[in-house]
């Protein structure tokens, strides 16, 4: 019995010492993995950027994966066009309700379609074209073509792309494998579009028959007006898709970086993209969460993150929240970066701010929008880009300097996330801050 005893002693003390080593090594294993793991949250209001942040970050970490992915975005251009024609009918629609009587014959003024090359330079056009400017190049149109005499062509136009239009929820039902409802948002696309696809494939064909009367209503003087007066908003995308569509209309079309980088799709709860990053010889593992909609219930997930980057579009400065008419866009995004700056379970983090959409505020100021029109505290300052930049970011950093729950520093970055260039150095410089924090976190610097 003793002996027999002994050996089962010593039998235990070779698999508990065993067990041990291996616990050892995966304690190890694990601890080297999570020193090569970083975790990058993009934090913002809706349509502050984060998703486009994203397809920068895989641009400059992993651009052949970006590369593949082009034709994906094919059917999302699709849809972002059919989205913006349908709200261009609804205003029209409600505006002249003869135009929605089918047409009795084509009519003969209508206007020559504009060929391809003059067409998609012609653009920017939106809604901040200033009045003068404007005014003048429509005034001789208005001479000839009173509006009673648009509702033949309008007609035309309408009873020409409505088909392409009325695919909008069937496209929208492929993309979200099955979920037929336009006014949701669609779920991770990327997935379900590399599927085959015969709506995206008949929306194709269409489009490309349809194209000169695309245009024709994009340049029309009646949707012109209804741009200029702001009776119509259409999303930030559309007026870059429209202006191209004899480009996108191609059969053999594949979207650009440029066209993926505009493409507007609402993220749905939150989506996890990973690349691996070599810096000084050694590969790190990104973890890049986007966060879209919900805000709070989150933070739990991620109270070991690297690194938060704020988004805030200060061009947003006109804007009101859709959910709450009454709240400005700026003062939402800084309601929303006080709840970062307090949350202790963040407080470890880097924090990054990036004032976003620089290129839209611009182009606001340069048309005379006002920002003390939508904000009374800004009074009397001038109303240019340099002193309208400067305000808002101070107060960003004044909400960190009073709230934030640690001592972090904040890295404040100018951004325009459509451009490459520029967006892709601000990338490298954010890219050494969060290697940095990275490194301090796990006691390797
Ligand atoms: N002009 C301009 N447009 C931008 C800029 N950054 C993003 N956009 C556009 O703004 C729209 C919204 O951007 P997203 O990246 O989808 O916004 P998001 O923060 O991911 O929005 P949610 O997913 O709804 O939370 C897209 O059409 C982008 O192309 C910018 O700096 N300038
Ligand atoms: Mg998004």
């Amino acid at each position: 019995m003793g002996s027999q005893g002994k050996g089962n002693d010593a039998d235990a003390t070779r698999v508990s010492n065993a067990i041990d080593e291996e616990l050892r090594q995966e304690r190890e294993a694990r601890k080297r993995k999570s020193q090569r793991e970083v975790k990058v949250m993009l934090l913002g209001q809706a349509e502050s950027g984060k998703s486009t942040l994203q397809k920068q970050m895989q641009l400059y970490y992993s651009s052949t994966t970006l590369d593949r992915e082009k034709p994906t975005w094919k059917p999302i251009v699709y849809f972002n066009i059919l989205k913006a024609l349908r709200m261009i009918f609804e205003e029209l629609d409600t505006l002249y309700p003869a135009i929605t009587q089918s047409p009795t014959s084509t009519p003969g003024s209508l206007s020559p379609v504009m060929p391809p090359s003059t067409a998609s330079s012609a653009g920017n056009v939106f809604s901040y074209t200033p009045a003068s400017l404007s005014h003048s190049s429509n005034s001789s149109y208005h001479s000839h073509h009173p509006e009673a005499s648009w509702t033949p062509e309008l007609q035309y136009l309408r009873s020409k792309i409505l088909p392409l239009v009325a695919s909008e929820d069937a496209l929208a039902s492929e993309l979200s494998g099955g979920i037929s409802n336009r006014a949701w948002p669609l779920p991770d696309i990327r997935a379900t579009a590399a599927k085959p696809s015969p709506v995206t494939n008949i929306v194709a064909k269409t489009l490309l028959a349809t194209q000169h009367e695309i245009m024709e209503i994009w340049r029309h003087p009646a949707v012109r007006n209804l741009l200029r007066t702001n009776k119509l908003y259409l999303e930030e995308s559309a007026a870059f898709f429209l202006d191209n569509i004899f480009r996108i209309a191609e059969p053999e079309y594949i979207p650009s970086i440029d066209d993926v980088l505009h493409v507007r799709v609402q993220t749905l709860g939150v989506t996890e993209h990973q690349f691996d990053v070599a810096m000084g010889g050694i590969q790190y593992h990104w973890q890049l969460y986007d966060v879209g909609g919900a805000r709070q219930a989150w933070a739990p997930f991620f109270d070991d993150a690297t690194a938060i980057i704020f988004l805030a579009p200060i061009s947003a400065f006109d804007q009101y929240l859709e959910e709450d008419p009454r709240t400005n866009r700026i003062d939402d995004s800084l309601q929303l970066f006080t709840v970062i700056c307090t949350n202790k379970l963040l407080s470890k983090s880097a924090l990054i701010l990036m004032l976003n959409k620089t290129d839209l505020l611009k182009q606001k100021l340069a048309a005379g929008i006002k920002v003390r029109k939508y904000i009374s505290s800004y009074g009397d300052r001038p109303n240019n880009y340099e002193e309208v930049s400067e305000y808002f970011r101070a107060h960003f950093i004044q909400v960190q300097k009073r709230k934030d729950t640690s001592t972090r520093s904040l890295y404040v970055h100018f951004t325009s996330m459509l451009d490459i260039r520029a967006t892709q150095s601000i990338i490298v410089n954010v890219g050494e801050a969060i290697m940095r924090q990275h490194l301090s976190g796990v006691g390797l610097a």
